[in-house]
């Protein structure tokens, strides 16, 4: 069965807008989660209808603990979204990801706590795997849509809660862990992409060594933002180039995303919470 593809991006740190959308205007959704981190702007970039979302607001006015990522999660899937790619600022764990360049994230180690982190609880509990938490078909996609910069296919994203960098010694130990790269906002936003049955895919871009580097001092946001302002052209030229390779209609995932919930609900049909039920329209209504 093939259906109609529609793009959701959601921009980070310095990725609050993108040109080029035909008939673009911002819309406000309303969701059951409360309000999106911003109105959305949505419109078409090569016939292929396309959402996008800056997560911290326009403006960078959220932190990332106070980003309400179940509201945009739920805002993109109300709006028609097949496929969510995630853009984001991270530092670098490694010597060999260096600033300026591309990652196509694939696993994360979610050390966040301060976060609502799922659609589901009490009055309908369920279990999605997250085993392989982003889409496969859609990375490889935008690893392909990158050009002028080094990509690294495959990273382990640390999320943390932040605001505050790391310190010294928790880099070094999420380096002994065997992650990546680290940054603030990937975690909850994909597990509840997972939950809402959207492909996801994270794409970040190093713009600092983090603190654990002898040779570079610890990061700060001048640092950041002086890559992410050399660099965000590069996301912005994948974004145009993503419909076209994506194409206005899909097959099902080969990897099941949008079939995640299919052996996920736990709570008997007799035991559920209507009032729950009813916020979860967007996000289950395909198993409810
Ligand atoms: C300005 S550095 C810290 C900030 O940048 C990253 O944001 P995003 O992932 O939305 O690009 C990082 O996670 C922090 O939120
Ligand atoms: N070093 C870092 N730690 C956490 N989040 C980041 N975002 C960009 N650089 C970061």
């Amino acid at each position: 069965m093939q259906m109609e593809t529609m793009i959701g991006v959601i921009g980070g740190s310095g990725l609050y807008d993108i040109a080029g959308l035909e008939g673009a205007s911002w819309v406000k959704v309303k969701t059951p989660w409360g309000a999106p981190s911003d109105q959305i702007l949505v419109g078409r970039l090569d016939g292929v209808p396309m959402a996008f979302l800056p997560r911290h607001g326009r403006g960078h006015r959220l932190s990332p603990s106070d980003v309400p990522y179940r509201a945009n999660i739920d805002a993109l899937k109300r709006l028609g979204c097949t496929d969510v790619i995630s853009v984001s600022a991270c530092g670098s764990l490694r010597a060999d990801y260096v600033p300026g360049d591309f990652v196509i994230v694939d696993q994360f180690i979610d050390r966040t706590f301060a976060r609502e982190k799922s659609f589901f609880g009490a009055g309908c509990v369920a279990h999605v795997s997250v085993a392989d938490p982003t889409c496969p078909r859609l990375g490889a996609a935008c690893a392909q849509a990158i050009s002028g910069v080094t990509v690294h296919i495959g990273g382990t994203y640390l999320a943390m809660e932040g605001p505050q960098f790391s310190t010294r010694a928790e880099s070094q130990m999420y380096r002994a862990w065997g992650a990546d790269v680290i940054g603030m906002t990937n975690m909850p936003e994909a597990k509840l992409a997972r939950e809402a049955e959207l492909c996801y895919a994270s794409v970040v871009m190093v713009t600092d060594f983090d603190c654990w580097h002898e040779s570079h001092g610890a990061v700060d946001v001048a640092q950041v933002i002086a890559t992410l302002t050399t660099n965000s052209g590069h996301a912005k030229s994948m974004i145009a180039r993503l419909p076209a390779l994506l194409g206005a209609s899909r097959a099902p995932c080969p990897h099941g995303c949008d079939r995640a919930l299919d052996h996920a609900i736990m709570t008997a049909p007799t035991a559920r919470d209507p009032d729950l039920l009813a916020k979860l329209d967007a996000i289950a209504g395909r198993v409810l």
